[in-house]
């Protein structure tokens, strides 16, 4: 299942925030989306996920226009986000919240709950089990009776990418996933990410972590003032001179040099 972006504009105001992007996010594949901060990204984040309606452009998941401001129907065509601060019910376990994640559970109609009550506690062992499978596969199996808010912010990210995998979604977009996270949880982020893209989910990656972006993505797509600039592999973006003057112009803090620091 893949993802169109086909022409987006977004305005506040009188700034353009992003300006006639379009961008394909092909299943199997995992996308990169990088820039300046302020550069847009989140803005195309916010108009794929409906919770944004853009002045002009469509989104598309499988070929199907998704209607903007309508986020429950692009949850349900399949596509799913993850926040650079993790959005967590912190005071429930790991497994309550990725149990919160299952989408269409039985229990949450009252008539199955009176009348078909073996079903649904049939669906509810189901679910039970595929967070388990879940847990492991994002290696939080020990952590599973921890509250979510004491967890330390690399396995908060973890649990947000598992909560997405229990309403399965097939396009994920994950807002900076390796932003303050330590070394050798990046390392389980990359080789989770690479298991979903081999599984053929469509994945677009913002992240200013540009050795996980030059490792995981084949394809990326960097953006300036709203202007898509640059799209190709990572090693050709990387040596393109527009790309290589738009991060020059930024804030050391913000430039990828350091990135790459925090990620050796
Ligand atoms: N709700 C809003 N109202 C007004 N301006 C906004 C709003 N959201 C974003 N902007 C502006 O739109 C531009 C793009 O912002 P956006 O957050 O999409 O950039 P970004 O690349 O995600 O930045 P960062 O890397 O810091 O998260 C910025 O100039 C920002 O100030």
């Amino acid at each position: 299942m893949s993802l169109k972006i086909k022409n987006l504009t977004v305005r506040f105001g009188g700034q353009t925030a992003v300006d006639d992007v379009s961008l394909d996010v092909p299943a199997g594949q995992i996308t990169g989306l990088v820039g300046p901060n302020g550069s847009g990204k989140s803005t195309v984040m916010n108009a794929a996920t409906g919770v944004l309606v853009p002045d002009r452009g469509s989104i598309h998941i499988k070929d199907k226009l998704l209607h903007p401001g309508r986020p429950g129907d692009t949850a349900r065509a399949g596509l799913g986000r993850t926040f650079q601060i993790p959005r967590l019910a912190r005071r429930l376990t790991v497994f309550q919240n990725l149990l919160a994640g299952a989408r269409d559970q039985p229990g949450e109609q009252l008539f199955s709950l009176f009348f078909r009550p073996r079903r649904v506690a049939d669906a509810e062992r189901s679910i039970e089990k595929r967070a388990h499978a879940i847990l492991k596969r994002i290696g939080l199996a020990a952590k599973l009776n921890t509250l979510a808010g004491e967890l330390s912010g690399g396995q908060q990210k973890l649990l947000t990418m598992g909560m997405l995998l229990m309403s399965d979604c097939k396009v994920l977009l994950l807002d900076e996933p390796a932003a303050g996270v330590n070394p050798a949880l990046i390392e389980e982020q990359i080789l989770l990410l690479q298991s979903l893209r081999d599984e053929g989910r469509a994945i677009l990656l913002v992240e200013h972590n540009m050795g996980m972006i030059s490792r995981l993505c084949d394809s990326v797509c960097v953006l300036d003032s709203g202007i898509k600039i640059a799209h190709g592999d990572p090693e050709t973006v990387q040596r393109d001179p527009r790309v290589i003057a738009s991060y020059l112009s930024m804030q050391p803090e913000q430039a990828p040099a350091k990135s790459q620091e925090a990620h050796q």
